[in-house]
């Protein structure tokens, strides 16, 4: 990222709350244009960034560069109106006595000409031309959240904090609403922070994604990469089911049902996890017991017996257990694969979606 197209950069910030740490050390750079995801679970610290950000919360160290301006440091502490900061929060409530035109102008501090010219533009690019006039309660939720975003883009703010901003909605709106935001988001060009605890909406909306746990930042990479190649057990967690494999390392192979795994790195004797996410187990029938040829990248098949399967519309999940150790592991097949409890199936492993972690001590 070359340094002119950084927008927000903001540098070991840290807060704590009655002695706790809730925020520490967290750094990030975002550049114009650029959407970073803020990921984690509940209580992890996301919102209280984003409002140190915003500049509503104090930070205890650490600064916020906007556009290489400081806007926090030891010695600078703007408001939050003069950060260039656009804000969307989950309840984004739009000024119920004003039309939606006047909720769109209303931090414009230009002539009338030029405010009508800018909301005339920002409805248009939300989908919602000739809305002006109308209230909020006229329209959808969908709609009002589309507001919001005009809203808080019509000062074109330098950088755009987005908190939960489509978690009110409902499923079947919200993909299209998500899309809509990304594209006028793109088009105005700011540097956005989006806070999710969602995997999915952090993947679908992410140039970038910033995996936060316990108060610090854990990963950093696109969606592709925090996905395929996450940092720890915990991180691959995040996004999905796992099936967790222990083996002892001995000489830089570990033993597995599935055969010897390649752990070079991990301590001789030391317990390592071979994580595999459920849909990168791969199934084959017994045919009369003589089982699968799997190809190099499967290793050895090993065989179980399924305990349930269930239907989940786009996919079906088969849990086995493996007739070597009777461990229980999860198999996602796409489609519809139902196959009875104690059927006796073969399971492959995809030896190139497997990460391998020395085990927690
Ligand atoms: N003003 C405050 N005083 C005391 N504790 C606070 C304050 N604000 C936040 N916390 C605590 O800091 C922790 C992190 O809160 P924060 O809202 O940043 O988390 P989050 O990741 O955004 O979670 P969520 O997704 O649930 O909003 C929580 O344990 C919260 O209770």
């Amino acid at each position: 990222m070359s340094q002119s197209s950084v927008r927000l950069e903001i540098q070991h910030l840290s807060r704590a709350f009655g002695g706790v740490p809730v925020v520490s050390d967290v750094s990030l750079t975002i550049a114009a244009g650029q959407v970073t995801c803020l990921l984690g679970p509940s209580g992890c610290g996301k919102s209280t960034t984003l409002r140190m950000i915003a500049g509503v919360e104090r930070p205890d160290s650490g600064s916020i560069r906007i556009d290489g301006r400081p806007v926090f440091d030891a010695r600078t502490n703007l408001p939050p109106e003069a950060r260039s900061v656009g804000l969307i929060f989950q309840d984004f409530a739009l000024f119920p006595h004003l039309t939606v035109a006047q909720n769109v102008a209303f931090g414009l501090k230009t002539d009338r000409e030029a405010k009508a010219r800018r909301v005339d533009e920002l409805l248009e690019r939300v989908n919602l031309p000739g809305f002006g006039p109308k209230h909020p309660h006229q329209l959808s939720g969908g709609e009002q959240q589309r507001v919001a975003l005009a809203r808080a883009l019509a000062p074109r703010p330098k950088v755009m904090l987005m908190d939960e901003p489509f978690s009110g909605l409902d499923n079947r709106l919200r993909d299209g609403i998500r899309d809509t935001t990304l594209e006028v988001l793109k088009e105005e060009g700011a540097a956005v922070l989006l806070v999710t605890h969602e995997p999915d909406e952090a993947l679908r909306m992410g140039d970038e994604i910033a995996l936060m746990r316990g108060g610090h930042i854990v990963q950093t990479g696109a969606p592709y990469n925090v996905y395929n190649a996450p940092v720890d057990r915990a991180a691959a967690a995040f996004f999905s089911d796992i099936n967790v494999i222990r083996g002892v390392s001995r000489g830089a192979l570990t033993e597995t049902p599935f055969g010897s795994f390649l752990t070079p790195g991990h301590a001789d004797g030391g317990t390592v996890e071979i994580v595999i996410r459920p849909q990168h187990l791969k199934i084959d029938l017994d045919r009369a017991g003589r089982g699968p040829s799997p190809t190099p990248m499967d290793g050895t098949a090993a065989r179980g017996t399924v305990i349930r399967a269930r239907f989940l519309g786009r996919e079906s999940l088969v849990e086995l257990a493996l007739d070597e150790g009777g461990q229980r592991l999860t198999a996602s097949v796409p489609g519809v694969f139902l196959p009875k409890p104690g059927t006796v199936l073969w399971l492959m492993i995809r030896r190139d979606r497997c990460f391998v972690f020395p085990h927690p001590a």
